[in-house]
Formats: structure tokens, sequence, C-alpha cells
């Protein structure tokens, strides 16, 4: 929505209109991105970030810091130019002398070059960063006689520390992907056949390939639309970061992504061909799939914990995938899980909950705590999984619109009194351990608690279960 006011109206940082500001700290807000904003380029000492990171809306309380100094719009709309981050300049571009704007352009020229280096950039060891020094609100300068503004290569050095800071330990060898020709991945599929087609996604459609003689499945994004302040880039650059990232941890629950392509008509990502598809294609019987047996139910619900706990457990925090569900769950030949799909995931704190900005993930399989408050932790996780158990168990949809009363499965199970619990038995899945099905459900149960502390950690889940 345009406000309507210009460049001579509004000068200072206090001056931008609210809906500009809060759309601003929307974009800013989103990984913590104003944090790089605080530290780097606004100097601001590092007690002061921590302070600012327990408010809940950061970001706008940055601003009114820094807005007390006199800041102009224009300074702002400069060091976010340093920090690439033209979603934000976006927000702010009307209010900014359009000589200026040119900043922006060439950032958007610029997509294809910032995706290789998300992709490429090695990631240093884990280490403690050296504090920020504690350097008062200094005037901005790093104006070029020329007017256009320039950031020191110190200052980008910092800012590119400042980035890898939040990022996991990775030997180098293994961040760096390589890179297909995009004419390659046309023709492993044979020009993008609909044949090939196996699925479609919220950002793009999958196809089956053989590439390099090996199967592949390749998820073609969507030809960017138009407009520079689209979720698309912020999308982009997610997912390749973290995809980058989770798929470097490789692990045999974790599907391997074995490369990219930027010089297409559309980017591309390579991942390991999982025969079976989803688990959720396997329990809606698509593409002709028989019932899974419950000892397979078994196997594909302990492996899942594992791949879950995993991620939970590397690092130093834990990386919570955000978006457990039965359709970012693939199964491989032999029926053995894969988790896919880490679009969402995000570095978490070890002992506490990280307030978000936005909620991401798929409704049915979140808890009421993350969507009315928005605290991200790895019992998110947790509760996506006890609904994925759920299904397992039951054979049930996550959400069906049609069924009567209880369309989430949650309600639905939970409906039900202790002795009638067998009737909620998926008959499909035959005879043989039929004793898996009270298992998965009162895990799944434990799993979902209302309460995020009642709920288990994965490696208590994955413990349980193999022990079964
Ligand atoms: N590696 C793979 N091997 C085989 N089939 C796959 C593979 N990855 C995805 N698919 C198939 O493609 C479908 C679409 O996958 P995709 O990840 O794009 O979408 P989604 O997870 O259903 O949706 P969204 O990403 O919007 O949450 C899956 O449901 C699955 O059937």
């Amino acid at each position: 929505m345009a406000t309507g006011f210009t460049h001579t109206e509004v000068k200072y940082i206090y001056n931008l209109p609210y809906h500009e500001r809060s759309e601003l700290c929307k974009v800013l807000n989103l990984n913590d991105s104003w944090k790089e904003l605080a530290g780097t380029w606004m100097k601001i000492n590092e007690l002061n970030v921590r302070t600012l990171s327990r408010e809940k809306n950061p970001t706008d309380e940055l601003l009114t810091l820094w807005g007390q100094q006199n800041h102009t719009v224009l300074e702002l709309f400069i060091l976010l130019s340093r920090m690439d981050n033209y979603q934000a300049m976006v927000q702010i571009k009307s209010f900014v002398d359009p000589k200026y704007h040119a900043l922006i352009d060439n950032g958007e020229k610029n997509l294809q070059r910032i995706i290789h280096s998300i992709l490429n950039e090695p990631v240093p060891p884990l280490q403690m960063s050296p504090p920020l020094q504690a350097i008062s609100f200094g005037h901005l300068n790093g104006l070029s006689p020329a007017g256009i503004p320039y950031a020191s290569p110190k200052q980008r050095d910092e800012a590119m520390s400042s980035r890898k800071k939040t990022m996991i330990t990775l030997p180098k060898t293994e961040a760096n992907l390589p890179e297909a020709p995009y004419q390659e991945l046309e023709a492993a599929t044979s020009g993008w056949s609909v044949h090939n087609i196996l699925g479609k996604g919220g950002f793009g459609t999958v196809y089956r390939g053989q590439w390099k003689n090996t199967y592949v499945a390749i998820k073609r994004l969507e030809a960017r639309p138009s407009g520079p302040d689209d979720q698309y880039i912020i999308h982009l650059q997610q997912s390749f970061r973290e995809i980058k990232i989770l798929n470097s941890r490789a692990h045999e629950n974790i599907l391997p992504l074995y490369s990219y392509s930027l010089n297409g008509e559309a980017p591309c990502l390579v991942y390991m061909f999982m025969p079976n598809g989803s688990l959720d294609d396997v329990l809606r019987l698509k593409r002709g799939h028989r019932p899974l047996t419950w000892i397979q139910r078994h196997v594909i619900a302990l492996g899942t914990a594992r791949g879950i706990q995993y991620l939970h457990t590397i690092g130093e925090k834990p990386w919570i995938h955000g978006d457990i569900k039965s359709a970012n769950i693939l199964l491989d030949k032999n029926m053995e899980p894969k988790l896919g799909d880490f679009g969402l995931a995000r570095e978490g704190h070890e002992h506490e909950d990280v307030l978000v900005s936005r909620i991401q993930g798929t409704r049915p399989y979140l808890p009421d705590e993350y969507l009315r408050e928005k605290m991200l932790s790895t019992k998110i996780d947790t509760y996506s999984y006890g609904i994925v158990l759920f299904e397992l168990s039951t054979g049930l949809a996550a959400y069906d619109g049609s069924r009567p009363q209880y369309k989430f499965l949650k309600q639905f199970v939970d409906s039900w009194s202790e002795c009638d619990i067998p009737l909620m038995m998926d008959k499909t899945a035959g005879k043989e351990k039929e004793e898996v099905f009270k298992n998965l459900l009162f895990i799944g149960k434990w799993c979902t608690n209302s309460h995020s502390k009642d709920r288990p950690e994965m490696e208590y889940v994955f413990r349980k279960l193999n022990n079964l």
C-alpha cells in the first residue's frame, strides 16, 4: 500500500509511515537480518544487540533507537544496500532520491551471483566470534565523491563474518556443490516431459530424470514472478542456503542433494531419486502402491525419528526442520525414509525457544503454541512427527475436509476414548505385528502433548521406538 509520501517529506527514520515501517520490520526480522544491520553496519554494541533480540519486534526497536540519533532514511537505504538486502530496500525506496534506486536494480541483476556465492562460499569452522566492538552510534560516512555509496573492504569482511557466524560447521569440500548445465537437465527429463512429472509442490515441479547414468529427481522451480518485492527471492535464497548446509550434513535419513542449476530458464535442484515417492503418496495408495505392513510402518517411523534427532543434536545448536509431514518423508527402494524439503529449516537455541517473525509450515502438523506465540523449538518437530505417527497408525490424512466434526487428525484421535482406540487401527496393514499400531499411536499422543515441555525430545523417541 503506497502512502503517497515522497522522499522530500520523509527524511528521517522517525518520519517513516507506519505501513512501510512495519513491512520493513517484517523483512528484517526474517532470519534475524536486523542483527547484521545493527552489529556490523550501525555499530551497535553486542550488549544492546542482545537486549534487542529479546524484543518481540527487534527491528522496530532498533529503528527507534537509531532514529533517535537523527539518522535518515537514505542512510538506512545505503546500509541495506551493503547487506545486499534489496527486499528491505524496496520497502523504503519511495522515500529515497531516485538517483539511489540503481542500488536496488544492481542487486536484482546480481541475484544469480548472490545465489552462486551462497552455494559456493566456504563455511568456516564453528567458533565463537570475537565480540563486536562496543562502538557508540557513529555518524555515517561512506559516500563517494560521485555520491554513490560504498562500503570499505573491512566493512564487507565484517559483514561476511557476521553472516557466517550463524552457520554450522562444514568442511570446505562438502560445502561446494557441483553445478549442472541446464541443458543437461533438460535432456535428462526428455525436455521436461509431462510423462516424467513425479509431483508438484508450492514452488515448482519435480521430474524424474536420468542424469550422468544416474536416476535423479529434479525440482524445477517456477520462473521468477515479476516485481522485486515478492517472496520468491527470499524463498530462493533461503532454500539454497539451507539446503546446502543441511545436505552437507549427510545422513542415511536425509535426502541428498546432488547438484543445482542456475544457468537456464528456471533454477533447478537435483536430488537422489526415491523410487517409492513420499510417505503421503504411499499412504494415499498413489502410483499403484500397496498398503504398508506394520513392520514397514515401524521402519519408517524409526528412520524418520533417526533423521530428526540427528538434525537436532549434530550441531552445537539444534537445527529445526520446521515442516515435518508425510509429504516430506521420501521412501527409497527398501521403504527406508529420508527427510526432504529443508526450505524452512532454521537454527534454534540450545535451551530456549526462539521467537519467529512469521509462521511457516503446514497447519495440521503445527502445535498451537507455535501458531499462537510463534515460539520455535525442537518440540515443533516432535509435534509434527507425532501427527505423522497418527497417519501411520490410522492410515488417515492429517487434514480431511470431509471428515465429520474433526477435520484435523489430532482432534479426531483425541476424541476417541481409551477403550475404543483399537477401532482407529488401519485395517489394511494386516495382522502381523499388529501391536505396532498401539505403540505408534501412543508415542504419537505423547509427541503431540499440548504443552511443549511434556513432549519428548526426538532422541528419546528414537530410543523408545528402537527398543520395541
Ligand atoms: N527425490 C524424490 N524422488 C522421488 N519423488 C520425489 C522426490 N522429491 C519429490 N518427489 C515427489 O514430488 C512431489 C512434490 O515434491 P515437492 O517437494 O515439490 O512438494 P511438496 O513437499 O509436496 O510441497 P511443498 O514443497 O510446497 O511443501 C512429492 O510429493 C513426491 O511425490
